[in-house]
């Protein structure tokens, strides 16, 4: 029988959603227990300012969790809190607040690494206000990289039928061409293709390869790229067996009967891969790190400044990030 998982949940950004998004939680039953770590006062004053009911019990280590209990769904959480440094308003960044969401996301890391948390996920924090604080950050993504000591990490998103996984991630589009490179690409389908069998139970991935240039650079006529960095490296990977389709044009890559001959997309940039995405799934993908040591799953959105405080926020996309998570604890407990 599969016992509820102890699963992490980062507030995020606390003048953005993410906050709104663990008091709807707080209202939604799950098949695992669920700790926030956040400053709790922020999310009480977020309840009270959307009207909505939250009892919260502290979290401070696993024995304050009831064992194989499940999150009830009842107005109460379990909060690992975390001090904010600074007064939140719902709406307004504040940059000294940065290094709090940062620390919530360590403190997940820890409970992940100890064993005591299966899996964490991720309300959206705001790269931009992160950076104005002084502290170089391009994304959870990197930064769950840096703070596990991996290496190499993919990012895959799941939503509206599909799996699209990045070569290349937040990077400005005049960067992309020369970050493509023959090693990157290479280690990024290994990852892609371990953890598609690992954590996805797909015993033969077929994976969907993107080009980078239009028509996938059309011989050489709109680019070079496909014919001397990808192809090179699909060949050397289809000849140890991985099953690789591409480089494909990304234009129609997407199209049903197209998606249909594999289990995954990888794009060759953000912009190439994820507004098919999202525009399929918005509201309820989720975006899951591959090649670390521990689970992560997040949202697919962002924090949404305008709708922080106003009820109007979609908790779809956190509760599909929650139930990813729990099914990838499950599958690697079974596999342990
Ligand atoms: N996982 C993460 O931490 C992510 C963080 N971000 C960060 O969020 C910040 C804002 O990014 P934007 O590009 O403005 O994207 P955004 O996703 O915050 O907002 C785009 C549009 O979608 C709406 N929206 C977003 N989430 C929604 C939800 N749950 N329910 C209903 N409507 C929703 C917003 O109101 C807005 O109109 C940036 O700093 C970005 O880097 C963006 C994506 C993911
Ligand atoms: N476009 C996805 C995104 O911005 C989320 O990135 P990360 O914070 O999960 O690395």
């Amino acid at each position: 029988m599969n016992l509820p998982p102890l699963i992490a949940l980062t507030a995020g950004e606390p003048a953005g959603i993410g906050p709104d998004l663990c008091v709807a939680l707080a209202q939604q039953p799950f098949a695992a227990q669920i700790v926030v770590i956040a400053d709790q006062y922020m999310l009480e004053a977020r309840a009270h300012q959307l009207g909505l009911p939250l009892q919260i019990t502290p979290y401070d280590g696993p024995q304050s969790a009831v064992p194989h209990a499940n999150h009830v769904g009842n107005g109460t959480l379990l909060v690992q809190h975390v001090p904010a440094d600074h007064h939140v308003v719902a709406g307004r960044l504040e940059a000294s607040n940065s290094q709090y969401v940062l620390q919530t996301l360590r403190a997940a890391v820890a409970g992940c690494v100890s064993g005591a948390f299966a899996a964490m996920v991720t309300a959206p924090v705001h790269k931009g206000v992160i950076n104005d604080a002084g502290i170089a950050f391009t994304g959870h993504t990197e930064y769950l990289a840096e703070q596990t000591d991996t290496e190499e990490v993919v990012m895959m998103l799941v939503g509206g039928g599909m799996r699209v996984a990045l070569a290349t991630r937040h990077l400005p589009l005049t960067e992309v061409s020369a970050a493509i490179t023959p090693a990157g690409l290479e280690r990024t389908l290994r990852i892609l293709h371990a953890d598609l069998v690992r954590h996805f139970g797909i015993a033969k991935p077929r994976i969907l390869v993107a080009g980078l240039n239009p028509h996938a650079g059309e011989g050489g006529y709109l680019g070079m790229e496909e014919i001397t960095t990808i192809t090179p490296v699909l060949e050397k990977l289809r000849a140890e067996g991985m099953q690789l389709l591409g480089p494909l044009p990304a234009d129609t890559l997407f199209a049903p009967h197209n998606l249909s001959k594999g289990d995954c997309v990888l794009a060759m940039y953000h912009d190439q891969g994820l507004p098919v995405l999202k525009h399929a799934s918005f509201g309820g993908g989720v975006n899951v790190t591959l090649g670390l040591p521990i689970i992560r799953t997040s949202v697919d959105h962002g924090t949404a400044l305008d709708l922080a405080g106003t009820g109007n926020a979609d908790a779809g996309s956190l509760y599909a990030a929650i139930h990813l998570a729990v099914e990838l604890a499950h599958s690697r407990q079974r596999s342990a």
